[in-house]
C-alpha cells in the first residue's frame, strides 16, 4: 500500500503521517501549506505543494506515486469562520472533496479514509452520543463534514472501494513539541495564550444543566487519534472488510470547562482563577462520544489521558510561543 495523506503537513495530518509511516506504511502528503508547515513531515515522506481541487495535480500525485489508499483531512475547520464564509468552506471542504473522489475512481484506488467530526452532531441532549445519535449540524462546518460523509459513502458505492469516516470529538495535545498545533483556535491553546499574556483563562458560561455548570467535552490526545486513522487504515486492508464505517473518535469521557482549566493551572503552575464570562453562542452543554464501536470495529481504544494531553500541548506552546 501507499498511502496519499491530504493536509498531512497540518496538526492532526503531521501525526497521522509520523504514526503511519512509523508503522512501516509507505505515504505521501499533498498540502497546500495554508496551515501546513512542511518541517512537521518525517524526512523520508515525499510532501507535494498543492490543493485537492486541483484534479491535474490529482490525477498526477495518485499516477506517480502509485497510491493505493486515500487519508483525506485537507480541509478548512474553523467553525466562526464557516458561519461568515459558507461558500468557502463548502467549495474547500466539499468541492474539493468531489474532485478528489473523482481522480480517486479514475486511479483505480479501493480505500479511502475521511476525516469527519462531531460537529456533525450538532447539540444533541443524550449522555453519550452514538453513531446512530441523529446528525443535526449547527454551522456551515459542520454542514460539510456531514455532506462530506455522504459523498464519500456514495461515491465509494458507485465505484467499489471501501470508506470509513472518522468523527473527531475535541483534538489536544501532541506528539512531540514541534508537532504541536499552533492555531489558538480551541480551549487549551487560547488558555495557554491568556496566561502567557499575563491574563486570567476565561470560561465561557458557568449556568449550563452539568454538573459543575461548565461545558463538557470529549478530550482525545491526537497521538492517539493517529493510531485510530492506523487502525482504521489496517482495517480498510483486511480481507472482506465491508466498507463505509462510520466512527466516533474519543475517549468516551466527559471534562469540564472548569476541570480542563485546573488542570491547565497545575500543569502550568499558574492557577490563577478564570474569569466566568457569558455564554459563547452555538456551545453545546455537553458532548462525550461512545467510543463503543471504534473498540470493536477498529480494537482501538484511546490510551492517553488529560494531563499527558494538556502536559504535551504545553511543552508544544511553549517552543512555539514562549511561556
Ligand atoms: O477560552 C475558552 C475557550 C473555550 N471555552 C469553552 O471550551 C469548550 C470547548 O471549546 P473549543 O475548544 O472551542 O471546542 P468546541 O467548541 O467543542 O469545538 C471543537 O470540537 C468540535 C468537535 O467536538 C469540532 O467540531 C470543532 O471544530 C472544534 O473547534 C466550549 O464549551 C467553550 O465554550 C472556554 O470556556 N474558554
Amino acid at each position: 500500500m501507499t498511502w496519499l495523506i491530504t493536509g498531512g503537513a497540518g496538526y492532526i495530518g503531521a501525526h497521522v503521517a509520523r504514526a503511519m509511516t512509523g508503522a512501516g506504511e509507505h505515504v505521501v502528503v499533498l498540502d497546500d501549506l495554508s496551515a501546513g508547515v512542511p518541517a512537521r513531515l518525517p524526512a523520508d515522506v515525499p510532501l507535494v505543494a498543492g490543493s485537492a481541487l486541483d484534479a491535474g495535480l490529482l490525477k498526477r500525485v495518485l499516477a506517480e506515486h502509485a497510491v493505493t489508499g486515500v487519508v483525506h483531512l485537507a480541509a478548512r475547520k474553523q467553525v466562526a469562520e464557516s458561519v461568515a464564509r459558507p461558500t468557502h468552506y463548502y467549495r474547500e471542504n466539499v468541492g474539493a472533496l468531489a474532485t478528489l473522489l473523482e481522480a480517486v475512481a479514475e486511479a483505480g484506488v479501493r480505500r479511502f479514509l475521511f476525516s469527519s467530526s462531531a460537529a456533525v452532531y450538532g447539540n444533541p441532549e443524550v449522555d453519550l452520543i452514538t453513531e446512530d445519535t441523529p446528525c443535526a449540524p449547527v454551522n456551515p462546518y459542520g454542514e460539510t463534514k456531514l455532506a462530506g460523509e455522504w459523498l464519500v459513502r456514495a461515491a465509494g458505492e458507485a465505484h467499489g472501494f471501501a470508506t470509513t469516516c472518522l468523527r473527531y470529538f475535541n483534538v489536544a495535545g501532541s506528539a512531540a513539541p514541534e508537532l504541536a498545533d499552533t492555531g489558538v483556535f480551541n480551549i487549551v491553546p487560547m488558555v495557554f495564550d491568556r496566561l502567557t499574556r499575563d491574563e486570567a483563562p476565561r470560561i465561557f458560561g458557568d449556568d449550563y444543566p452539568t454538573p459543575d455548570g461548565t461545558c463538557v467535552r470529549d478530550y482525545i490526545h491526537v497521538a492517539d487519534l493517529a493510531e485510530a486513522h492506523l487502525a482504521a487504515a489496517r482495517r480498510l486492508c483486511a480481507p472482506g472488510v465491508r466498507g463505509d464505517l462510520t466512527v466516533n473518535i474519543g475517549r468516551g469521557e466527559g471534562v469540564s470547562v472548569r476541570e480542563l482549566v485546573t488542570l491547565i493551572g497545575e500543569v502550568t503552575g499558574d492557577g490563577r482563577p478564570a474569569l466566568v464570562e457569558g455564554r459563547r453562542p452555538g456551545d453545546a452543554p455537553r458532548a462525550v462520544a461512545s467510543a463503543a464501536l471504534a473498540a470493536r470495529e477498529l480494537d482501538w481504544t484511546a490510551s492517553r489521558g488529560m494531563r499527558e494531553m494538556v502536559a504535551s500541548a504545553w511543552r508544544g506552546w511553549q517552543l512555539h510561543h514562549g511561556g
